[in-house]
């Protein structure tokens, strides 16, 4: 298992083995020990499977407040994702940045969000399958969100405007600015 830091302090790019023979493949999706040695110590809770059947689907963005914070590890299992985390870590240097990285089947790619991070993703391909661990079970009164398109995100999401699906739910959330908050 491969694991490297990106541009944000916390957010991890994690690579799993991948064991090919002429059948297809094994590989160990998620292995507390092999994180523990990367000094991954969480406790994940629930495993989350979202299914989005378009290309342009834009998931989120979304995070859950203390106490119900939760550490996520992202990957996908079916197509292909721009994943992005916006650092909402209030002392962070990087406050309100973001780090975007696709994950596919092919490239086998997690992203390991820390508490404090905003996350969501855009799938570019159909059929887009996301599944992902979290630290802290749904608590859907602590759930927060930052309107995808915000312009002070500065996300450059691959997808048109007029082209993106996007659930009702989340073209109502506010903006970065109005946001309020506490990690
Ligand atoms: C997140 C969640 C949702 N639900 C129920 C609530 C709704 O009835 C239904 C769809 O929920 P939602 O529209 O919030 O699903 P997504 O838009 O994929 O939300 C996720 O999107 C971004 C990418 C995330 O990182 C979060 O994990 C999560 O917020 O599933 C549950 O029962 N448990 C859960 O943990």
């Amino acid at each position: 298992m491969q694991v490297t830091d990106l541009e944000i302090e916390g957010l991890k790019l994690i690579v799993p083995q991948r064991f090919e023979d002429e059948r297809g493949f094994f590989s160990e999706t998620y292995s507390e020990k092999a994180l523990k040695e990367a000094g991954l110590t969480d406790t994940f809770v629930q495993d989350n499977f979202s299914l989005s059947t378009r290309r342009g689907t834009i998931r989120g963005l979304h995070f859950q407040r203390a106490p119900h914070a939760q550490v996520k590890l992202v990957r996908v299992n079916r197509g292909r994702i721009l994943d992005v985390a916006v650092d909402l870590r209030r002392s962070s240097p990087t406050y309100g940045k973001h780090v975007a990285v696709e994950l596919s089947r092919e490239n086998w790619g997690q992203l390991y969000l820390p508490v404090g991070f905003a996350h969501g993703f855009c799938t570019l391909e159909a059929d887009t399958e996301v599944v992902y661990k979290t630290s802290s079970p749904y608590a859907p009164e602590a759930e927060g969100g930052i309107l995808w398109s915000d312009p002070s995100l500065a996300i450059a999401w691959p997808v048109n405007p007029q082209d993106v699906t996007v659930s009702d739910k989340d073209t109502r959330l506010p903006s970065f600015a109005n946001m309020a908050m506490a990690f």
